[in-house]
């Protein structure tokens, strides 16, 4: 592959944004100050996540994901959607399949532009999310954000659906200061693993407005699977029915976990915003 000469895609899922390399014809290193390099939205392209195209033995696709401060994760739902509209159209078919780190989620891209991921079956124990400490009932867990005049997020559900979220109830989610408190419990030491951190606030059985600070990125104006651990823990703490419409700040995603098999199924758009080249100087960034 030509490193001086990188096609990419800048992609979105609701606002949550993606450049998207194809290293499927050849092996692409990419160090984490190349990801930070591409992701700062002053001096490179800016997104929220880098996603890799690799090749797959068992899926149609491997896709990896890259935060924004360069750290590699296991799940990111918006891309998910933008991926299999991208292989969809490769293969000539709605269905494809894309195997990430920890598992190969199904896709279908319909003729409407909505794409929906089976997103499999949500990890709800404690060492599942994972948290350094044992909680019984990961519907409501203790959580001191920071010094203890911080304020405090009230007693997330914590829930695993690819990668770690902690999602608390809120009367209204527009008044959290999310960006204060988020990097506070992003980092708290019960989240050996860091976590994706939301606000909840319940608007009726089927309809819920999330908010997020994404682990490795900050806030998003979407977090695909902040939204279907959201759904998740407003279902386990019956809140809402099995199918949940979830209003980001970039608009809205359907999640449904499924009764027959436990998967949980998120449906929403994707976007192809513009391609373009990578210059050689952002893959290998001065000084490294
Ligand atoms: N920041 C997330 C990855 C991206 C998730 C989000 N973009 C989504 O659509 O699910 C993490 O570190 O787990």
């Amino acid at each position: 592959m030509d490193a001086n000469a990188l096609h990419f895609r800048k992609m979105n899922g609701l606002g949550n944004d993606f450049v998207v390399v194809d290293a499927r014809t050849g092996a692409l290193v990419l160090g984490a100050d190349a990801v930070r390099a591409i992701a700062d939205r002053k001096e490179g392209i800016g997104c929220d996540q880098l996603i890799v195209l690799e090749s797959s033995e068992a899926a149609d696709v491997f896709m990896r994901i890259l935060d924004a401060d360069g750290g590699e994760v296991a799940a990111c739902g918006n891309a998910a959607r933008c991926v299999a509209a991208v292989v969809a159209q490769e293969r000539g078919r709605a269905d494809v399949t894309i195997e990430t780190e920890n598992q190969v989620l199904g896709a279908h891209v319909g003729a409407d532009g909505q794409v929906t991921i089976d997103m499999g079956v949500p990890r709800l124990r404690w060492d599942e999310i994972p948290l350094a400490e044992a909680f019984h009932d990961t519907r409501h867990i203790e959580l001191q954000a920071g010094p203890i005049d911080a304020p405090v997020l009230h007693s997330p559900a914590v829930v695993n659906v690819g990668n770690p979220h902690a999602s608390s109830s809120s009367d209204d989610v527009e008044a959290v200061d999310l960006g204060r408190i988020g990097p506070m419990l992003e980092h708290h030491p019960l989240f050996p693993e860091r976590a994706n951190i939301s606000v909840v606030q319940v608007l009726s059985p089927d309809h819920v407005k999330v908010r997020t600070w994404e682990r490795g990125a900050g806030l998003t104006q979407a977090c695909g699977t902040a939204a279907c651990a959201a759904a998740v823990a407003s279902i386990r703490r019956e809140l809402t029915g099995r199918t949940v419409r979830t209003t980001l700040p970039g608009g809205d995603l359907v999640i449904e976990w499924r009764e027959a098999d436990g998967h949980v199924l998120m449906t929403g758009p994707f976007a192809l915003d513009f391609e373009g080249t990578l210059p050689a100087e952002l893959l290998t960034p001065a000084g490294v």
